[in-house]
């Protein structure tokens, strides 16, 4: 059985001495996590290694990145490698988040090269994809998420595609409070789990956990996490308070 995955992603939240209170809490009160049942933490570049610190002795629970340069090292001024941060006992980076995307006109083509820089870090990589209201509204979003994912990571071989974890997450459902209903959801994983298999046959599509993200709460996370083909969630404004995060993770604990 593939893996269900919470993972939180805090963007551009959080000092480093209250990200480190927050991996406390959430560590302090984790429910028992089975071998199929993973917590992962995205925070900011800063706080990695105290979160990597803190994480390193619970089963089950990893660090993930929120980027990586394509390039793995030279004269790129601020910017992050994907062996620094496997160095530096991160085990994930969240890769094509759309707000990335968006603001840091990351395309799919840049994108592509920045899963073969993680793979090649060892690196775990949680792809990101999904469409714009308007695409919604268009009804073309089956199709824009397949092209997002043609042109970012079905270049991969199949030993590579099993490092690969994706994330839907319709940008008009992101900090908006709106989810996407439990069918909207299921439906776009179901395909995104139905391309995986035409490309890389059924075991690979079924092993790939397919997460979602868009205002994912506690309150919610049930419904969507008893989707069949929902995997876990990749939650941001909710990741940031111990309580809201450790509802979600009851809610994966609780499905399946
Ligand atoms: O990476 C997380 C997503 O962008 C979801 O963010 P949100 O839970 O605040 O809507």
């Amino acid at each position: 059985m593939r893996k269900q995955i919470v993972a939180g992603n805090w963007k551009m939240n959080l000092t480093v001495t209250e990200g480190q209170a927050l991996v406390q809490q959430v560590l302090e009160q984790l429910p028992e996590l089975s071998a199929q049942k993973q917590v992962i933490f995205g925070t900011p570049f800063l706080h990695l290694c105290q979160a990597v610190a803190q994480t390193k002795d619970t089963a089950n629970v990893g660090v993930a990145a929120q980027n990586c340069h394509h390039q793995a090292s030279g004269a790129y001024t601020g910017e992050i490698a994907a062996g620094m941060l496997q160095a530096a006992g991160v085990q994930s980076v969240i890769i094509g988040h759309s707000e990335r995307r968006m603001y840091n006109h990351e395309d799919n083509a840049l994108l592509a090269k920045k899963v073969d820089a993680a793979l090649a870090a060892n690196l775990h990589v949680i792809f990101c994809c999904g469409e714009s209201l308007d695409i919604r509204d268009a009804d073309t979003q089956n199709a824009f998420v397949e092209q997002q994912l043609n042109e970012s990571i079905f270049h991969l071989s199949a030993e590579q595609m099993a490092q690969v974890t994706i994330a839907y997450e319709p940008i008009w459902a992101i900090g908006t409070g709106r989810t996407a209903s439990a069918a909207q959801a299921q439906d776009m994983h179901a395909h995104i789990r139905g391309v995986l298999a035409a490309k890389y046959g059924e075991s690979i599509s079924q092993q790939t956990s397919i997460l979602y993200g868009g205002s994912c709460k506690a309150s919610n996370a049930v419904e969507l996490f008893s989707c069949p083909d929902v995997d876990g969630g990749l939650i941001g404004g909710a990741s940031l308070l111990a309580d809201d995060f450790l509802g979600i993770i009851r809610a994966m604990v609780s499905t399946r």
